[in-house]
């Protein structure tokens, strides 16, 4: 085919040669074509999705068929704690393992806690972010059994628009193997099982309702914290030890179901504000190698939502029932109006008959909080559902001294944990001087004898301690004027709350 293009038009515009050479070739292209192959083309191609649809079904027939046959399976549903202790091992010792892993999830760090970083505290912590490896199936090798694991991502958006959800165990989880038989999965299990527990070896789990107040959820895992760092008095707190560890011994369970008795053990520790009742229940929790649940009684909506809360706790664990005098009862309705006292909107009834009957699951340790002990229903504090009372008060000058050595004892010989993964931390920054025990010890019978006793509220002093973290002899050289600005700051106190009773009444 000739070109309409002379040459001279050729050169004034280039482009318009380069149309012309492809002009040419598409007509040389088009008149060699021929027309019976270009309608097989046209038939194989409308062929294709059905083809396509055809092989996809053949593939899930028998994908089905062989997992029926040949393939065993165990199912976990999201939100399981079982989820979760599976999902971490597999996270760690098969996926983190791979090489080469291109598809992630990223989403704020929620529990960025590294108290290793000291200076890190001191300031406002940067959000990091979380990179979690995303897949739905994956297979692997374990021992002599090959295993593949296939995540349910149909809710998995549902579980990561959840704040308070660190991103594993939210999805239905199916674990199988090749043959009839499930106990290969069952020994993976036990694996994960195992796994989980030493991960939990050094921390207390607290769980608290998801924020619709639907299943409980992991909420904090602290690093366990000792007995002796709340401090009070001594004789009571080997009282309450010596208790929970006679109530535990499986001797004591069989003497319980022996006599007929329900086999629980509930406690009330109660006290003002920041005299360490949360901290001690956590220490326990530690100390016993328990789980922790925590019910906020304020925020419970109504006696059912308590009744749903208590059928889903497990047997072993804690239950720290918190400020339990917000309780609703008949009597308190009237005046709390008149007062705008803030009461939960579950009954003394409902908390009565959780903790007779579904709150008195096997093994479980029931411990309520509160500053107002007096504005306790005496149905609720009678021997069966408290069986000890503990106060917790203002700290004494003895408890003031082991504070002090506390807060200067070297790390190795406080904790091994801390010790262990803050060593290289406190090295680079500088840590406190640290001092022979002797002298330790001098140090805090000079401090404790500059504090009054029974005055301040152990938190308080923990305040001070905050500011003087570093130098044990600064502490003590600054203890009597801070004392004293607190002396005269709870006058203040003491003053505006007179002004404001003399203006109420
Ligand atoms: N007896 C104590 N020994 C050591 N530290 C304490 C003690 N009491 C309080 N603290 C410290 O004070 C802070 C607040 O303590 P905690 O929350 O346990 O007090 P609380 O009595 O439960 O307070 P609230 O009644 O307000 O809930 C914590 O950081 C804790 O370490």
């Amino acid at each position: 085919m000739a070109s309409h293009f002379s040459p001279e038009d050729s050169l004034l515009m280039p482009h318009i040669h380069d149309l012309g050479l492809l002009k040419d070739s598409l007509g040389r292209w088009a008149s060699g074509l021929d027309i019976t192959r270009l309608g097989s083309l046209a038939a194989c191609i409308s062929v294709a999705p059905v083809a396509w649809r055809f092989l996809k079904a053949a593939w899930i027939e028998s994908y089905n068929w062989i997992r029926q046959f040949f393939v065993a399976s165990v199912t976990v549903p999201g939100r399981d704690p079982l989820n979760r202790n599976v999902m971490s091992w597999i996270m760690a010792n098969v996926v983190q393992n791979r090489r080469g892993i291109r598809s992630f999830t990223a989403r704020t760090h929620v529990h960025a806690g590294d108290f290793a970083d000291r200076a890190a505290l001191m300031k406002k912590k940067r959000r990091e972010v979380q990179y979690l490896p995303h897949f739905d199936t994956t297979l692997f090798w374990h021992g002599s059994c090959l295993y593949f694991v296939s995540r349910s991502l149909d809710s998995f958006r549902a579980s990561m628009g959840d704040p308070s959800y660190d991103g594993i165990g939210g999805e239905e989880l199916t674990i199988g193997c090749l043959g009839w038989s499930t106990e290969p999965i069952k020994k993976l299990i036990q694996t994960c099982q195992d796994y989980a527990e030493r991960q939990t070896e050094f921390f207390v789990i607290i769980y608290a309702r998801d924020r619709y107040g639907m299943s409980w959820q992991p909420k904090a895992r602290k690093p366990i914290r000792r007995v002796d760092t709340v401090h009070f008095d001594d004789r009571l707190k080997e009282t309450l030890l010596a208790d929970i560890r006679n109530y535990l011994d499986p001797s004591t369970k069989r003497l319980y179901q022996g006599r007929s008795m329900p086999y629980r053990r509930g406690y009330l520790f109660y006290g003002p504000p920041g005299t360490g009742k949360s901290s001690l229940s956590t220490a326990l929790a530690g100390e016993f190698g328990l789980d922790l649940y925590e019910v906020k009684i304020p925020c419970v909506a109504s006696d059912q939502d308590l009744e749903q809360m208590f059928l889903e706790i497990p047997p072993q664990c804690i239950v720290l029932l918190e400020d339990v005098d917000a309780i609703w009862t008949d009597r308190d309705s009237e005046r709390d109006e008149s007062q705008g006292v803030t009461r939960s909107s579950c009954t003394l009834s409902g908390l009565l008959n959780v903790l007779d009957g579904v709150g008195s699951g096997e093994g479980r340790i029931v411990i309520m909080t509160t500053n107002k002990p007096d504005r306790l229903d005496s149905a609720l504090v009678r021997p069966g559902r408290v069986d000890m009372k503990l106060m917790l008060g203002n700290i004494s000058r003895k408890s003031a001294e082991q504070m002090f050595v506390r807060m200067f004892m070297p790390d190795t010989v406080s904790s091994p944990l801390a010790a262990k993964i803050t060593q290289d931390a406190v090295g680079s920054i500088g840590g406190p001087a640290l001092f022979d025990l002797k002298t330790l010890h001098k140090l805090a019978l000079k401090f404790a004898s500059q504090i009054p006793e029974d005055t301040f509220t152990p938190s308080q002093l923990q305040g001070f301690f905050q500011l003087h973290l570093n130098s044990a002899t600064e502490a003590v050289a600054n203890i009597s004027s801070w004392v004293d600005r607190e002396l005269s700051g709870s006058l203040l106190d003491d003053d505006i709350s007179a002004v404001s009773e003399e203006k109420t009444s």
